[in-house]
């Protein structure tokens, strides 16, 4: 990468300012998946080794005012980042002041602390949010100037904990994460050894309009799945049923469809239902058109025949959102089919871009069998979409 990275700083004896995603899911104050926290070890680990005093930041959730703040302090993340370190994490739940300036001073080479979560400084004016410039510096002061920036969930924002820290430090380099992260899925989409197959799904298309465009131009097949596929078919006039839909985005579609030059590949059939929930009638659809009264919940089987066709032979897979609505086990059959069908494929380079689908192949137990599951949701997504991500922006060229 044309960035420094931790590799390339001294870090022994150096208060070293440390930006991780430990933005997690929190259940009545238990994580129900730590999996940004071990991604993040790494580099915390070897900042100790160096014998580096790491201080970490991150957020939690989206705080706008005091109420928000229940429930979202990282007492819990420091404490299960001690027990994954096997060491004591400093934590005084607090973002500034006397208490915690204290507390960076008696750090010792090879100890660690946590910040309080970030965004309780978007209480008062969205100072994080906003990347308030004085912000920015007042933490970029608590550290010897050298910040490591591994928050890839977090690198397609512009915030003071991120690009202000960045902004006021002699050394701002990327974690062994966000360089791994931005080496799958960048250099897949940029110089991907053919064929590339893209596979896009999830519940809409507007989410993803920018993600479809770059990708028919990089790709060789862009299979797409999942709820928006029914607005790819209402545009070309076919029945949808109840399914979702988003009208406003008929003619986006239609644009797409005809200028993809027969790479955008669409479902031939799907699995109806009568009902979102509670239905009554479950049953596969003949073609492409979904029954009056019926919904598409999920690809059908000639569907996932024709894309494990599509992906034979494929050496570069990117895939994000699922192929139907797959907490449901019976709509989960597309979801699963597609990611047989990518990870049988010799030497395939297969990468899933965060969000639904991470979930669904980790709960699926998929998690081992792919090349590289993405730790961002929004920030792989502007990837794929070819945007300047800020937090990588903001670090110190090599
Ligand atoms: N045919 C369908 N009809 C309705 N909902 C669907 C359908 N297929 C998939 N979904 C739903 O889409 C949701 C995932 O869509 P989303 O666009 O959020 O995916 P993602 O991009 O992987 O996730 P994220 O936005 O977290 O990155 C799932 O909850 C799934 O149930
Ligand atoms: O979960 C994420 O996508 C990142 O942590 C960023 O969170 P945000 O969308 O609240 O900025």
């Amino acid at each position: 990468m044309a960035k420094l990275t931790v590799k390339d700083v001294e870090l022994t004896g150096k208060k070293v300012l440390v930006r991780v995603d430990f933005n997690v899911p929190l259940k009545d104050g238990v994580i129900t998946n730590d999996n940004r926290i071990s991604a993040a070890l790494p580099t915390i680990n070897y900042i100790l080794e160096q014998g580096g005093r790491a201080i970490l930041f991150s957020h939690l959730g989206r705080v706008k005012e005091e109420a928000d703040k229940a429930g979202k302090s990282l007492a819990p993340v420091a404490k299960a980042l001690s027990e994954k370190l096997g060491k004591p994490v400093v934590f005084t739940g607090t973002t500034r002041g006397a208490e915690l300036e204290t507390a960076i001073e008696a750090l010792k080479d090879g100890e660690i602390l946590l910040v309080e979560n970030t965004r309780f400084e978007d209480i008062d004016g969205k100072k994080e949010s906003k990347n308030d410039a004085e912000l920015g510096k007042y933490w970029a002061g608590l550290g010897d100037g050298i910040f490591v920036n591994d928050a890839f969930g977090t690198a397609h924002r512009a915030h003071a904990s991120n690009v202000g820290i960045s902004a006021n430090v002699e050394k701002a380099v990327a974690g062994f994460l966000l360089e791994n992260e931005i080496a799958y899925i960048q250099e897949a989409v940029e110089a991907p050894v053919r064929p590339f197959v893209a596979i896009l799904g999830g519940s809409k298309v507007s989410d993803k309009i920018g993600v479809i465009e770059n990708l028919l131009s990089k790709a060789d097949k862009v299979i797409i799945g999942g709820g928006m596929t029914y607005t790819f078919l209402k545009a070309q006039g076919i029945e949808i049923g109840d399914s979702l839909v988003e009208a406003d985005k008929l003619e986006v579609a239609k644009e797409l469809l005809a200028k993809s030059n027969g790479k955008l590949i669409l479902p031939v059939d799907s699995k109806e239902a009568n009902a979102f929930a509670g239905y009554t009638e479950l049953k596969d659809t003949e073609g492409d058109a979904i029954d009056a009264g019926f919904l598409g919940l999920d690809i059908g089987p000639k569907s996932i025949k024709q894309f494990d066709a599509e992906l034979t032979g494929a050496k570069t897979v990117v895939w994000n959102g699922p192929m139907g609505v797959f907490e449901n086990p019976d709509f989960q059959a597309g979801t699963v089919g597609v990611m047989d069908s990518i990870v049988k494929q010799p030497g395939v380079k297969s990468i899933i871009g965060g969000g639904d689908s991470a979930a669904a192949a980790i709960n699926l137990g998929y998690a081992d069998k792919f090349s590289w599951i993405s730790t961002g949701g929004g920030a792989s997504m502007e990837l794929l979409e070819g945007k300047v991500l800020p937090g990588l922006a903001s670090l110190t060229e090599k």
